[in-house]
Formats: C-alpha cells, structure tokens, sequence
C-alpha cells in the first residue's frame, strides 16, 4: 500500500486536505492553533520529497457564500510561521485564481485555497466540484482528522480522481493508530472515563465500550441520571429524565459483561451555576433541594484516580465537573493528574472529544499523555465503531 513515506512526490503537486476549521477571536486571531501544527509534519513531508504542496481546508460553518469571517486568509500569516517559509493564497478554491496559482507553482512551494464551504457543493459531495478540485493537482492526501465523519466532496467524494494517488497524512495516520490501540488491542486493564452533560449524546460509545474495557467511569452531568435512576435525590442537578432506564440498563449490562462501572459517590454541591457559588460536599445519592452537583467530591476522586493509576489503557472523554470554572474544575484536573501518572508509568492514554482536550490544554499537560485527538465528532462517531468516509475513501471498506 502507498503511503506518505514511500510515494515519491518529486515535482509532483500534492493536494492536501486539512482541518484548519481553528478557532478565531474578534480581531481574527487564532486561540488554538491544535490542528495546525499537527498538519506541518505532512506538509513538511512533501516539500522535503520535491515536492509542491495546495492546502485546502473548510473555517466554520458558511451558509450563504463567501464572508470575509469565514475567510482562510486569517490563518495564512501564522501558518507562515509555523512552516518557517511563505504560504501563498488563492481566493477562491477552484475558480480561475486558483487554477492559475496551482498551475504557476513551483517545488518546494506552498499555497492555501480559500475556504471550500464558500461553494455549497462541499458539504453537497458534488462531483463537478470535487473534480475541479482535483484538477489541480497529481496526488490527494486526506490529513483532516477532524472531519473524516463528513462526506463531503474534498473529504470523501474527490478520491474517485485518484484511485492510484490518494494517501493518509501523518494526522490520520497517527490517530488512527491510537484508537485501533485503544479499541482492537489493549493492555489491559483498559479504562475508559466518560464524562460530559449528558448521558444521551455518550449512550453509542458506552455502549461500544462495554465489549472492550475493564472498568469504566462514568463522571460529569450524567452522573446525576443514573443516581436518580437508582433512586436517589438529585436537587436541581442536570438530569435526563427520560433516560432512567437506560441509565439501569447500562448498569445492568455492565454487570453482565463483568465491566466494572464506577460512578462517583460524592459530589461537590453548588447554590448556583456560578464559580461564586457556595459549595457543600454531600454523597451523591442526597443531593439537598436547591443545589446541584457541578463536579465530583473528593471520596471519588480518590476511587477514580486509584483505578487510573493501574490502567495500561485509558482513553478519556468529556470533564467528570463543570471544568470551565475553577471552582469545579477540581476533579477534571485530578483526573488528568491520574492520566498523566498512569503515562509516566507505561500505560498508553488517548484523550479525545472538544471539552476534553480543552481540559487537557488548559492545564498545561497535554505533551503528558500519550496522544491528543485533533478529532471531536470524527473521533466520538470513530469509537461508536460508525464508518467514517474519509477514512473509507482511502482504505475502502
Ligand atoms: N455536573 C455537571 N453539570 C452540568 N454540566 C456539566 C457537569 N459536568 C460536566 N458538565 C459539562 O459538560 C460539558 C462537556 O460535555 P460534552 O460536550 O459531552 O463533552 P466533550 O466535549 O468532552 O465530549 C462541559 O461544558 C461541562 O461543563
Ligand atoms: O471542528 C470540527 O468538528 P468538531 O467540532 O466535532 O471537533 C471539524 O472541523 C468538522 O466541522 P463541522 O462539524 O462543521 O463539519
């Protein structure tokens, strides 16, 4: 199989998708240059091989056109930067600028196209487009993680134009190494921590989990379904009401599997959503009317981290407390402080899903664990075991 290290890219154009879809401020600065920087080592890879390199990426969710907030042209400075050499852009992806930058570039060159979901027939998979696309250049390699849950025309529908020149970037490559790891062969014991709001939107990957792990911990809003399911007294904690029974049967089946389910025992109350907020810790189960639990007690952390700590395994998903105000970020560090001991001691960790890594960047340790998805959907959608079409288009099914 051809991949980025035995292809030969001498004087060959390389198209290369990215996920460039960063977040911006209001002066259009970068706030997290993540996938960026992830990208430079396959464009590096190119320009290194002899060859010339088009990038092509989607900003944001565009409905009606170009707009100059959509606008790629943001990124092109930093990504100079980053590169260590100049990044010239087309403002348009396929139209006439495009085509005569691509045609004009030289080895050792690199342009940047304009924003692809400027045209509707991205997100549409149109084939026209796709093949406008892949006019301009020799070889497609898929670098955008981040969007291989998407089908879209540069993603998914443009590999039909290069049926003996398409590739996965190191982005790809790298992440899906990890999560076959995590998923098809791991150490054991294997643990996975799941957190977030919600047990409905985590329901598929609990699900796909329970073949696969040993223990599993549950943290974060959903927490407070399950012990309502149980019968104990929430407060004004989040809670799914229509989802008690789900919450049973998750217990249920984990008892089956022989899963060891770990949900917190204890809670840190607040009177208010708000880091100003008085805090009382109180078991979990009896949670007093007007306050609810936004982060777990420290009896629980406790438990968590023990078991973290003797994992080969772990893979992480959502904050088990409202970590975006520090009062309640308390248990989502000590969950990446266990994460990070568990790594140092020779377990392989993959962390994923937005908040989560936000979590992981925002304490300072994501070069502590053994590897940060740039996915958040294509990540969660890969775990539930769903096909992603950028990976189908390379791979096939
Ligand atoms: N006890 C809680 N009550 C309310 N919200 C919570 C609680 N614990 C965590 N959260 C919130 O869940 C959100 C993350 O959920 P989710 O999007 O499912 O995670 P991820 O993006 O990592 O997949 C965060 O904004 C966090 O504040
Ligand atoms: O940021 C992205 O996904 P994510 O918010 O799930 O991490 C990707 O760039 C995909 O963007 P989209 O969800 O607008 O297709």
């Amino acid at each position: 199989m051809q991949t980025i290290d035995n292809y030969n890219f001498k004087n060959k154009k390389a198209l290369i998708r990215v996920d460039f879809n960063v977040p911006l401020n209001e002066k259009f600065e970068i706030t997290d240059d993540t996938r960026m920087r992830a990208a430079v080592p396959t464009i590096k890879k190119v320009l290194a091989g002899g060859g010339s390199v088009i990038l092509m990426s989607h900003l944001g969710r565009p409905k009606n056109g170009p707009e100059d907030k959509f606008s790629l042209k943001h990124i092109q400075k930093h990504l100079e930067e980053l590169l260590g050499t100049p990044v010239q852009f087309a403002d348009d992806c396929i139209g006439e600028s495009a085509v005569k930058a691509a045609a004009d570039l030289k080895p050792g060159e690199v342009l940047l196209l304009e924003n692809l979901r400027f045209y509707k027939e991205e997100e549409k998979g149109d084939e026209n487009f796709a093949h406008k696309l892949a006019s301009l250049a020799d070889v497609w390699i898929n670098d955008a993680f981040g969007t291989a849950h998407r089908a879209h025309a540069s993603t998914a529908v443009i590999a039909k134009f290069f049926p003996n020149d398409k590739l996965f970037g190191y982005v790809m490559q790298g992440e899906l190494e990890s999560v076959d790891k995590v998923m098809h062969n791991p150490t054991r014991p294997f643990t996975a921590i799941m957190g977030g709001s919600k047990v409905s939107s985590k329901i598929d990957i609990i699900m796909n989990l329970m073949d696969k792990v040993d223990n599993l911990i549950l943290g974060g809003g959903m927490t407070y379904t399950f012990k309502k399911a149980m019968g104990g007294h929430v407060g004004n904690s989040i809670c799914e009401e229509d989802k008690l029974d789900l919450a049973l049967e998750i217990m249920k089946l984990a008892e089956e599997k022989g899963v060891n389910l770990v949900l917190a025992t204890d809670t840190v109350a607040a009177d208010a959503f708000d880091n100003g907020a008085n805090t009382q810790i109180v078991s979990s189960m009896e949670i007093p009317d007007g306050w609810e639990g936004l982060d777990v007690g420290p009896e629980s952390i406790a438990s968590f981290s023990k078991i973290i700590e003797q994992s080969k395994t772990i893979l992480w998903n959502g904050p088990v407390g409202v970590f975006e105000m520090p009062k309640f970020a308390v248990g989502t560090k000590a969950i990446a402080d266990a994460i990070v001991k568990a790594t140092t001691n020779g377990a392989f960790s993959l962390i994923g899903g937005g908040d989560s890594v936000a979590a992981i960047n925002q304490f300072g340790l994501a070069d502590k664990v053994s590897y940060v998805s740039t996915g958040g959907g294509a990540l969660l959608e890969y775990i539930e075991g769903k096909e992603l079409p950028g990976i189908t288009a390379i791979r096939g099914k």
